[in-house]
């Protein structure tokens, strides 16, 4: 059971419950009792669920409930208050602030994904404006270095670490040392795990925080170890004294549910969760936006967030689309922006309803895809690629040195050619709309916030099921589209592993326009 089947259940129990008509007593215990169960499954500690349980009947309180009360709406809201108290640490981590050098040791067993981690947080904070390094103080396993240097390399983060000195102690002294020199505001220092938590472990643990004085020094456990993550926790903190966990995994075992109440119990902040093996698999940890998430309501904060940390080219575009032109590079640019966004499970996890219907997706399928389509683009020439792409139609050996040129075949460049004409016809019929809508939205200044978002809020709810229960925040739909870099736009966009962009952006909530300029506003 994954931490999705997890949410998946405790959903249908609630969902049971409301949709039934003649909601009584014994249906919401038994309600109780499902939920309960699936959190043990979890391997969340059994004291745990027996204080969510008491908690949400004693909030509810059923027997004295008065008749105009909307029971399953309180349900709702109990349950999900409940989980999210589970899982809340209730403490605040130590924040890197810009301008200073933060250093940020990492600790953890062999395995636990540590280094991995580390490039994910240097990435998550260099796309918010921090210069952020990496240091490998992994001496111990071979390869450890390469390793990171690899990682390193494909987030394009500087990196320090040393081939021939065995000492970790002063391998991460002269990092620190030589980026601190060098401005940075954040440094990583990763360090060696080992099988078992063997002494010398902790003594070079302790060393190295005597010699880099971290201002935060970060524990990663691995999600799948259950409710023993609390275990594990205390047994480095008695050594390393670290500041906050880093929990991964999450996406492979519903045991993440136990790790994370665990080490929730603690008071120990839990900064963020990893989430699958890609360099954007990693999520800020906020019990409200996990809980939604869980229970498939979708997290459009962490969506926003995540969106606007991207750095997506689409300047350019959103031009061109106002003066009714699409050109190859236009295509381009969109589709390396859908490449950024990461995993298309993970961006459907977050919106809600969408995570359960694309359960089958084949992430690494679209993602091949949309690379080779990538590279035929980068195989043309600068005119080629400026152009409105009739230059192949009147020349048509270009698409075969093309096709040779991208290692691909004349068959999908003709394809990504079709997909750019349909792209390009959009854009020509949306001339002079997309201008008069901005206008339209200069003028009204924004317009009133709180509406648009209660309208938003309402178009989640009645797409995600439980969405009544106290969500994240509302956003509307065809902004963060807009903000993802103008997807959709009636049929154009790119098929994924037998996944359609536009009928997906539709599922999405009639997103089919955004930048593309059909945007519902
Ligand atoms: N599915 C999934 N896999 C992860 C996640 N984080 C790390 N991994 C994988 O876990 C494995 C171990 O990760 P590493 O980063 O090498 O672990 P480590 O703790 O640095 O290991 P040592 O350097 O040997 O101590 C790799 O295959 C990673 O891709 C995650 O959040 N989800």
């Amino acid at each position: 059971m994954v931490l999705q089947d997890l949410g998946r259940r405790i959903n249908a129990a609630v969902t049971d419950l409301t949709r039934s008509p003649n909601l009584d007593e014994k249906q919401f215990d038994s309600m109780l009792k499902e939920i309960s169960n699936a959190l043990v499954e979890a391997d969340v500690n059994i004291k745990l669920v027996a204080t969510l349980r008491t908690s949400i009947k004693r909030t509810v309180n059923f027997k004295d409930l008065p008749p105009s009360t909307n029971k399953k709406r309180l349900i709702q809201k109990a349950v999900y208050d409940e989980l999210v108290k589970l899982v809340d640490p209730h403490a605040e981590p130590f924040k890197p602030r810009k301008g200073k050098p933060n250093v940020i040791m990492f600790v953890g067993l062999q395995g636990s994904g540590k280094t991995t981690s580390c490039t994910k947080l240097a990435r998550w904070y260099q796309a918010r404006g921090f210069k952020a390094c990496l240091v490998c103080a992994d001496t111990f396993r071979a390869g450890a270095f390469d390793q990171l240097k690899q990682n390193a390399t494909k987030a394009k983060i500087p990196y320090y670490g040393s081939l021939t000195q065995t000492d970790p102690v002063i391998v991460a002294r002269e990092g620190v040392e030589k980026f601190k020199k060098e401005r940075f505001d954040l440094i990583i220092v990763d360090t060696s795990g080992r099988h078992q938590q063997e002494k010398e472990l902790f003594a070079e643990m302790s060393q190295i925080q005597a010699a880099v004085s971290p201002d935060q020094t970060i524990m990663v456990l691995d999600a799948t170890i259950g409710q023993a993550a609390e275990a594990q926790s205390r047994a480095f903190k008695d050594t390393a004294d670290f500041g906050a966990i880093i929990i991964t995994k999450t996406d492979g075992a519903a045991a993440g549910g136990g790790a994370i109440s665990a080490v929730a119990a603690t008071h120990t902040p839990i900064v963020f969760i990893g989430t699958g093996e890609h360099l954007l698999d990693l999520d800020r940890f906020d019990p409200r936006a996990f809980v939604s998430k869980l229970l498939g309501m979708g997290d459009m904060a962490g969506l926003v967030e995540h969106v606007q940390s991207l750095k997506l080219d689409q300047k350019d575009t959103l031009k061109h689309i106002v003066e009714g032109v699409f050109t190859v590079r236009d295509l381009r640019d969109q589709l390396s922006n859908v490449m950024k966004m990461g995993p298309l499970s993970k961006m459907a996890g977050m919106i809600p309803g969408l995570g359960a219907m694309m359960g089958n997706m084949d992430d690494e399928e679209g993602s091949l895809k949309l690379r080779r389509m990538i590279y035929i683009c980068d195989s043309m020439t600068l005119k080629e690629l400026d152009s409105d792409g009739r230059i192949f139609v009147e020349q048509p050996s270009r698409m075969t040195r093309v096709a040779y040129g991208s290692g691909t075949s004349v068959r999908e460049v003709e394809e990504l050619l079709t997909q750019h004409k349909m792209m390009a016809g959009v854009a020509k019929k949306m001339k002079g709309g997309m201008a008069n809508m901005q206008r339209a939205q200069a003028a009204m200044g924004g317009g009133n916030k709180a509406q648009q978002m209660a309208a938003a809020q309402k178009r989640l709810q009645s797409m995600g099921g439980a969405g009544a229960a106290g969500g994240p925040g509302g956003m509307d739909m065809a902004k963060i589209m807009q903000m993802m870099g103008g997807g959709g736009g009636g049929g154009g966009m790119p098929n994924l592993g037998g996944m359609d962009m536009a009928s997906m952006m539709k599922m999405m909530g009639g997103m089919g326009g955004g930048g593309a300029g059909r945007g519902r506003r």
